[in-house]
Order: C-alpha cells, then structure tokens, then sequence
C-alpha cells in the first residue's frame, strides 16, 4: 500500500484524485494540505506546516505554482518523495526543487500532463521537429485555468526546441498576435467556458502541414497518469524526473 498526503485535495483535480484513490486498491490518502482548510471524514486536514504529525509515502501537489514551490520545498525537507502536477513552476524553480530532492534522497516527479493523448503528443512532437523546424502551439483551456501558456505547452514548446535540427524559417515577430515564444516556439493560449483542456501543435514546410491534436475532454483523462505516478514515484532512478515517459 502507497501512503499520500494530498494538497489540493479540494480542487478540482484534488476531488477526482481524492475518489480515485479511494477506489483503488493499492493507495491510501492519510491526510491533506488546505491552507483555507476544508474537511474530509476519512482523513486529517492540515493547514499549517507545523501541525504536520503523519508521514506519507508520497506527497501529492494539485495547487498553484506558488503553492508547489512551497509545499516541495517542504515536502522533500520532511521525508516525502514528492509528484507535483500543478503547473507554471518557471524551469529554475523546478531545477531547485530537484536540487533539494537529491540533497535530502528524496525522489521528485514533475508532470506537466497526466493524460496518456498529451504524453504521446509530446513524443510524437518530439519526431516531428526533426522534420519539420517550423511549428506553433495552441493550447485551449477553461476559463478557471491560472496560468498561461499551459504547462504541457511550455514542455511541448521545449521538446520541439529541442529536437530541432535545422533553424525555423519563419522570421522570429513581437507582435502580440503572434502570442508567446518559449525557446523560440511561437505559442497561443486559449481560455473560453466550455473547454477543459486541449493541445495542438501545427508544423509546417513548404507545400504541406501536419497538425497533432490532443483533448482531455474530461478530468477523468489524468487519472490513470496520476495513479501510476503515485505508484512509482519511489521506484524513480534519479532525484528529478520530469513527465510520465520513463514510466510507461
Ligand atoms: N499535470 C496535469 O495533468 C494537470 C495539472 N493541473 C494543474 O493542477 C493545478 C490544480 O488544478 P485544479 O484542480 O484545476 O485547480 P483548483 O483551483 O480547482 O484547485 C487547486 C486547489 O489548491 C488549493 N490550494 C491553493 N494553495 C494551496 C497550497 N499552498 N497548499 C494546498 N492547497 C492549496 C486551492 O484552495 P483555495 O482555492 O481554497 O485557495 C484549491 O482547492 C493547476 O496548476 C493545474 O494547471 C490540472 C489538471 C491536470
Ligand atoms: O489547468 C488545467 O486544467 C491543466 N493544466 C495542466 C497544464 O497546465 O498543462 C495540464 C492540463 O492541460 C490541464
């Protein structure tokens, strides 16, 4: 049995995880982090650091980036091998945390999307760029969605650069119409009711195109990345494991 303290256990994706691991058969919530409180039958909630009096195998993190940052900092200073979800952790924050995972031999599993569509997105993105150097991205989200760019744009955009092999042809712009540019991938973020979340990197050459498209049309898409997560976070190689990739 896997041991999680859930922060956010409240929110949105903090209810779906709170069920999902109440029907699983191999991890157990003993408690959560709410600073504005909340209360459950079934386990302790906490809203300070200090009152803190039970161990966890793992902490799971379903906040807002500042509320990450915290939370790993202390998490991984406490004994808890650590997944964060939330996005919109800026790339050095993310390095420090794996810092302070690897000082106190704990493991840290960031991941930007749980969804299996958005993981085969990226690899698939990834395979493409070596092709096609030209690409933009377009991610589209609910209306309640803090952070823009996504962070499965920010790693998609990141993958792309990375996989490139020759330099884009398209002219680099700062126009505000021609949205954000992350390693110099041009990215557009969408936030309309009615929406959940959704990615689609459109790559193009001379005379031809390929989009890619991925859609959670419902929470319920991260819920088997969450649990496998969960499950092997502890079995990780080293201190800082970015996505689901090595996993699946
Ligand atoms: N990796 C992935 O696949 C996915 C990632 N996400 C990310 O997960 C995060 C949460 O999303 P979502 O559930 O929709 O958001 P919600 O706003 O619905 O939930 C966030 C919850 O965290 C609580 N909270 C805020 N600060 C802290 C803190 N310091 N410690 C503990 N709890 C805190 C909030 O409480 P209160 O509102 O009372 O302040 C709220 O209940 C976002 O960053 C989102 O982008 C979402 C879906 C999938
Ligand atoms: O806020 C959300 O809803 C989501 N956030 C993550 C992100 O920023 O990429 C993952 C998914 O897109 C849902």
């Amino acid at each position: 049995m896997t041991t999680v303290l859930l922060a956010g256990a409240f929110g949105k994706m903090g209810q779906r995880i709170t069920a999902m691991i109440q029907a699983s058969d191999d991890l157990e919530i003993v408690a959560a982090f709410s600073p504005v409180g909340g209360t459950s039958p079934d386990f302790p909630v906490f809203t300070k650091y200090a009152d803190i009096d039970v161990q966890a195998d793992v902490w799971m993190d379903m906040t807002t980036p500042a509320g990450a940052k915290a939370n790993g900092e202390f998490a991984l200073a406490h004994g808890f091998d650590t997944v964060i979800g939330t996005s919109g952790l800026t790339a050095d924050e993310q390095q420090a945390l794996g810092n302070l995972a690897q000082a106190n031999g704990q493991h840290l599993l960031m991941v930007p999307n749980f969804s299996i569509s958005a993981v085969l997105l990226m690899q698939f993105a990834a395979k493409a760029a070596a092709y096609f150097p030209d690409a933009e991205v377009l991610e589209y989200h609910h209306e309640d969605k803090l952070d823009a760019p996504s962070g499965t744009a920010r790693a998609t955009a990141q993958i792309i650069a990375a996989n490139r092999k020759a330099k884009p042809r398209t002219p680099e712009s700062d126009a505000a119409a021609r949205g954000d540019r992350i390693d110099g991938v041009q990215v557009h973020a969408v936030r309309l009711p009615g929406f959940n979340a959704s990615e689609e990197v459109i790559f193009g050459a001379p005379g031809e195109a390929l989009t890619i498209r991925q859609d959670s049309f419902d929470r319920s898409s991260f819920m088997a990345g969450v649990h496998l997560a969960i499950a092997s976070v502890n079995g990780l190689p080293d201190a800082l494991t970015i996505g689901l990739d090595t996993l699946l």
